[in-house]
């Protein structure tokens, strides 16, 4: 008979909040125990993601889900999730590796999610427990039902690792070519449109030159702006300087896909966690000549704080394109830099 592993530990503190809960309810949910759940983003060399149906006599019945289960007393996170994989979708896991931790409050039940991805298996996955299973590309994800706790999982898979920021440019014209050389030289995906300088109807001229370049069509463009002017240039994604995250009282009604925002305190991702941002970045990491004067976390710092976020993080300042892998290991999502691709 399974035993359910129940998590008190600090993972307790990091829960994202549940939607429409009066004050003694999340209080009495926060003091639950969580259950330790291990779960599996399990990737083919496509591109594809393998997603289950939950029966719907289950807790989160009907909603898709990574497949996983509950971690037994005595059982490492990895063995569990090499158990349940192959007794519910039969595969043998090869090779594997932390994703995302998320600690989540249902009405109902605690679970702490310990999600890993899974880049190489043994066997055909199918549903082994007679549950609809389905290989879905990555694109198409968020057109899928899932439980409420997922929301980050989703963002951690559909997030590209590598963020360029753009450095104060003279001209839009020089920050196109900036971005050109260095999408081209170091294959990123994702592009952060940051310039304090400009006026908003500067910055939104900017925008729209960027928007309509063929280079951009594919990738994703991030404006560091106000939600509303974000929303006035039909913005996938936005991402709010630190004060701007804490002078918002509740998630602004944002259009587009992602709302990220900077932290560099505990307090401000504690912020970004109430108010469901999509990701964060945590900063400065090291010393950076962007922001001389400014205390680095240091990576002792950051790797605290990155495992009491259960969000995806982007650590910041003073890193090279290297740092990446280490990056990783720290539990973060990935990395975001201007000087480590901006040449
Ligand atoms: N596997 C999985 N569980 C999830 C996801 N999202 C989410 O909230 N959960 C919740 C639902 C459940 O409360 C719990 C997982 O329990 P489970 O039903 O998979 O556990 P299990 O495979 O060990 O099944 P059982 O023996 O208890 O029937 O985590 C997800 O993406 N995958
Ligand atoms: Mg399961």
């Amino acid at each position: 008979m399974a035993v359910p592993v129940l998590l008190t530990t600090a993972s307790q503190k990091k829960c994202l909040n549940p939607d429409a809960r009066s004050i003694e309810g999340v209080s009495q949910e926060r003091n639950r125990k969580l259950i330790h759940v291990a779960a599996a983003v399990i990737e083919d060399a496509k591109g594809n993601v393998f997603l289950a149906k939950r029966p719907d006599d289950k807790h989160q019945g009907g909603l898709w889900e990574f497949p996983g289960g509950k971690v037994e007393s005595g059982e490492s996170s990895e063995t569990a999730l090499a158990r349940e994989l192959d007794e519910e979708i039969g595969i043998q896991v090869v090779q594997s590796e932390p994703l995302i931790q998320i600690p989540y409050h249902y009405p109902d039940k605690s679970v702490f999610l310990d999600v890993f991805r899974v880049t190489e298996f043994a066997g055909k996955a199918r549903g082994r427990e007679g549950q609809e299973v389905r290989w879905v590309p990555i694109s198409e994800l968020d057109s899928y039902a899932f439980p409420a706790a997922n929301k980050p999982i989703l963002n951690a898979v559909l997030l590209p690792e590598r963020l360029l920021i753009t450095p104060s440019c003279e001209t839009a014209l020089a920050c196109l070519q900036g971005i050109e050389t260095a999408l081209g030289k170091h294959d990123l995906q994702w592009v952060m449109l940051r310039q304090k300088q400009l006026t908003a109807t500067q910055f939104a001229r900017w925008v729209v030159t960027l928007q309509n370049h063929k280079m951009m069509q594919s990738k994703l463009l991030t404006l560091n702006c106000s939600v509303a002017l974000a929303n006035e240039l039909q913005a996938e994604s936005v991402h709010l300087s630190s004060e701007r995250l804490m002078a918002l009282s509740h998630r602004e009604v944002f259009t587009g896909r992602f709302l990220g925002a900077s932290c560099h305190t505990q307090e401000e991702l504690n912020q970004a966690v109430a108010l469901q941002c999509d990701y964060v970045t945590l900063s400065p990491l090291n010393n950076t000549d962007t922001h001389p004067g400014t205390e680095p976390l240091g990576w002792e710092a950051a790797k605290m704080m990155v495992s009491e976020t259960p969000l995806p993080v982007f650590l910041l300042g003073g890193m090279k394109a290297v740092d990446l892998a280490l990056v990783r290991t720290l539990g973060a999502q990935g990395m975001a830099a201007i000087n480590a691709w901006w040449t």
